[in-house]
């Protein structure tokens, strides 16, 4: 099986040494520039963080899907649209090779104690677009990036390479967590408008600087 987490080797990586040809002297992997952390911030729960100082603009990584289905089932109710989901996920996660399975149901999943693949899917899964658009999917390393209300990574599906790209939209320190932002909320609503936004539709009360610094003004 093709390892899933092997997402670091860049379509861009070249040879520095020009004048010899790459069968000579392989290309140098390109550098990891993160890892996967407790993260500080919210309470428990994994999250990214850089490995060194990164510059704005830059490509972290590329992540490929592993898990994808249609969320937008032909459905006479809610209630059937989310058993024909729930059935999909199952069905899909069912044809995954072992390892990649015991590995996705390390995810959390905010609906339930015990989490369940639906569970899981339904708190990780990003809504793709472009010709992807109506496609929810699960991507291995980016399941693990917490939200902020002031993120420092933006994240782009290409539907061409079927890949999701995430690059640094400001400078990144060294050792700093790396949030994206989960969407939906104009960035200068207020801190109560943007976290009942993310509860109603994340499941979560956000702990990012930006809320936890209103927290402090306020008591
Ligand atoms: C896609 S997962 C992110 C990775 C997750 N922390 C983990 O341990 O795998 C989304 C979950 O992370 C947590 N989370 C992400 N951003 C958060 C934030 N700003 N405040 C509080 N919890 C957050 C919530 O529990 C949410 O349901």
């Amino acid at each position: 099986m093709s390892n899933p987490n092997n997402i670091f080797g860049s379509d861009s990586d070249s040879d520095s040494d020009s004048d010899s040809p790459s069968s000579v002297h392989p290309p140098a992997p390109q550098e990891r520039m993160f890892e996967i952390i407790d993260s500080t911030q919210l309470n428990g729960g994994k999250g990214l963080r850089s490995l060194h100082f990164i510059k704005a603009g830059t490509e972290i990584f590329r992540d490929i899907a592993v898990l994808r289905c249609p969320n937008a089932f032909a459905a006479e109710s809610e209630e059937e649209a989310k058993r024909l989901l729930n059935e999909c996920v199952t069905l899909r996660f069912s044809h995954l090779p072992p390892p990649l399975r015991t590995s996705l149901l390390t995810l959390s999943s905010h609906t339930e104690n015990i989490p369940t693949i639906p569970g899981i899917f339904q708190t990780n899964a990003l809504r793709l677009t472009g010709r992807d658009t109506g496609s929810g999917a699960i991507f291995q390393t980016f399941a693990r990036m917490n939200h902020s209300c002031f993120p420092n990574i933006e994240h782009t599906w290409d539907d061409t390479t079927q890949r999701l790209i995430l690059k640094s939209i400001r400078d990144v320190n060294a050792l700093e967590e790396m949030y994206i932002c989960y969407g939906g909320t104009p960035e200068d609503s207020g801190t109560e408008v943007r976290r009942e936004h993310l509860e109603k539709n994340f499941g979560f009360r956000c702990m990012c600087e930006v809320c936890c610094a209103d927290d402090d003004l306020k008591s």
